[in-house]
């Protein structure tokens, strides 16, 4: 294994640990996610995969350990706060506002990252720029035709573009997806995947994902979460090789 220093890491955890009262659901996590590749992280059930990225969010604090975004500690900030860092996430379940139209959905990212408050556009030109920048991840997640609908009249699919693009409106370098592609047809999944991989290039994707087939044709490496710790990390096909891992949790699905 090459050791990187934190400079070189888009995110770092490292020696990570995270309880509840007396529940230990992480233990000394180590994690080092390269600046532009797509990582995921699998595991089975109850592993600590949300836990991991709630503390990476911020929604939790770690016991001990730390998590740095390029360089810096964001361990136990708010969760704005390290969106302003350059983290963006979306949630598992889906995190939309239902009775915005699609556009203003994506709107509200991008005046988080011009610092603008609603309804406070101070000049016209101001104004046109965030439209148009909306109007760009608009179009890169295919929901222009969709634009003046609400968000709650999509399909499930499509709202999971729109979850998407909102991470993208914020303007984040390090993109987390929580199971992006959960609840959709193989046909679905695909056209996921090929979005995912579009609007991710140049950015850094950490994302959980069950499915195998998405992780092997979008991801250059993959760290496997076992009891709160993470097992291994390798290519997918080294992975796929691995026996520890076989054992652990891919054994299952092959035996
Ligand atoms: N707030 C909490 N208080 C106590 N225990 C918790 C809390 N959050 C999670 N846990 C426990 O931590 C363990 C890991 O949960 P977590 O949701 O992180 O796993 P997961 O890998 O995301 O699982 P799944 O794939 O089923 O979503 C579980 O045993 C869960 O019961």
């Amino acid at each position: 294994m090459t050791q990187q220093n934190s400079q070189q890491s888009a995110l770092k955890l490292a020696n990570v640990s995270k309880s509840f009262g007396p529940i230990k659901v992480l233990q000394g996590l180590n994690l080092d996610i390269r600046p532009g590749e797509r990582h995921a992280v699998i595991g089975p059930n109850g592993a600590g995969k949300s836990t991991l990225f709630n503390l990476i969010s911020g929604m939790f604090a770690p016991t001990s350990g730390d998590i740095s975004l390029a360089g810096n500690s964001i361990a136990g900030l708010a969760p704005h706060k390290i969106n302003r860092a350059g983290l963006a996430r979306s949630f598992q379940i889906t995190n939309i506002f239902h009775r915005l139209s699609v556009f203003e959905n994506l709107r509200i990212g991008v005046l988080a990252r011009h610092n603008v408050r609603f309804g406070l556009f101070r000049s016209v030109g101001r104004m046109r720029r965030i439209n148009d920048e909306t109007a760009e991840i608009l179009e890169r997640v295919g929901l222009q035709a969709r634009a003046d609908n609400l968000a709650g009249d999509l399909t499930y699919s499509e709202q999971r573009a729109l979850e998407i693009g909102m991470t993208l409106s914020t303007g984040a370098d390090v993109i987390l997806l929580d199971e992006p592609t959960a609840g959709m047809s193989r046909e679905e999944t695909a056209k996921a995947a090929d979005l995912i991989r579009k609007v991710t290039e140049g950015k850094t994707l950490l994302m959980v994902e069950h499915d195998m087939s998405v992780v092997f044709s979008l991801c250059d490496r993959v760290s496997v979460l076992v009891y709160g710790s993470i097992l291994a990390t390798d290519t997918p096909h080294g992975i796929s090789q691995n026996r520890d891992v076989q054992e652990a949790y891919l054994g299952q699905e092959e035996a």
